[in-house]
């Protein structure tokens, strides 16, 4: 791991504001003055220590990958505090970009947008489980968005542990969770193919899961998930052959892990339609300039 120098400090701005909060601390932008220039990246400020023995095993793992958050360094600060220093997300998390309506960017392009994303986060789980690790909390503010919202990357929390330790402690966001977890079973990588049919189903339908519940409260929905509720599937927007993208979700989702898709399977269905929808508009945008080129001679 790499550790930073005492004395870089002085060459790190950290914002006073902080741009994010999660279970465990406060995110906020810095600038880094390095050797190659200055950088604009995130710094999150823990509050406790619980989070050390976790993050230096995910450290340890070294993982690199296109669709994995980078993250630089661990260090205590001056009030001994620990703190994170990691690629800075520009365009911040999926669930902003799903649910706040307002990114025109990504309104005019949503289908494009939302296959790629999810192409994106399944190329990002699928090299994590073949390293053997385990996210266990995987959900949309999890996943950041970069260049001009054209790049998904997924963050690593405390939760990430490698499939050989023993995991029956709950961790994880109750609506993206699979229903042997809530029943207390160990965690298997199957956990996280369940959160993914949800999240596809959220970006897929641009609704929050389980929106229409009236009780909204954790046991609430444990309750209902258990009992075999899931979100309703015919809130997917319909594009082309949609059909396989709601039987991917439901297959992703079914209570039984062994009848859940492997990752390769996810991959390669999200790969077609990415390819279809980018490659499609391209087309589709050509023929459009040869029709009005012909129209005017
Ligand atoms: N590297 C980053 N770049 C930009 N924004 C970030 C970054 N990391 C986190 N954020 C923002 O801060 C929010 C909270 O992040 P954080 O990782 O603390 O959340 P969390 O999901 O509760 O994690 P944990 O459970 O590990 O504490 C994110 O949803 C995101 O909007």
């Amino acid at each position: 791991m790499n550790a930073i120098q005492k004395d870089e400090w002085k060459n790190i701005t950290i914002e006073e504001e902080p741009i994010g909060c999660g279970t465990f601390g406060e995110v906020y932008t810095a600038l880094w003055k390095t050797e190659k220039g200055p950088k604009i990246i995130a710094v999150k400020r823990y509050r406790s220590y619980y989070s050390i023995k976790s993050k230096l095993t995910i450290y340890s793992l070294q993982l690199k990958h296109d669709h994995i958050l980078k993250l630089y360094c661990l260090s205590i600060d001056d009030n001994r505090r620990l703190i994170e220093l990691m690629e800075y997300a520009d365009c911040g998390n999926l669930y902003s970009a799903v649910h706040d309506c307002t990114v025109n960017i990504v309104n005019n392009k949503y289908e494009t947008f939302s296959l790629m994303w999810m192409l994106h986060c399944a190329k990002g789980l699928k090299f994590l489980h073949d390293q053997n690790i385990i996210h266990r909390d995987i959900n949309t503010r999890k996943l950041l968005l970069f260049n001009k919202y054209q790049t998904l990357k997924i963050s690593l929390s405390q939760t990430v542990r490698t499939e050989s330790t023993v995991m029956t402690e709950i961790v994880g966001t109750f609506v993206y969770m699979a229903p042997k977890i809530m029943e207390g079973m160990q965690y298997t990588k199957k956990c996280d193919f369940f959160s993914y049919g949800i999240m596809l189903w959220e970006v897929m339908s641009r609704k929050k899961p389980f929106y229409d519940m009236r009780e909204h409260h954790s046991f609430a929905i444990c309750r209902k998930v258990l009992q075999g509720l899931r979100p309703n599937i015919n809130d997917v927007i319909d594009i082309q052959n949609s059909d396989e993208i709601k039987i991917l979700i439901t297959k992703c989702w079914d209570a039984d892990p062994q009848k859940r898709p492997s990752m390769e399977e996810v991959v390669a269905i999200m790969e077609k339609y990415s390819f279809y929808y980018e490659n499609g508009n391209q087309i589709l945008n050509i023929m459009k300039k040869i029709i009005t080129i012909c129209t005017f001679i």
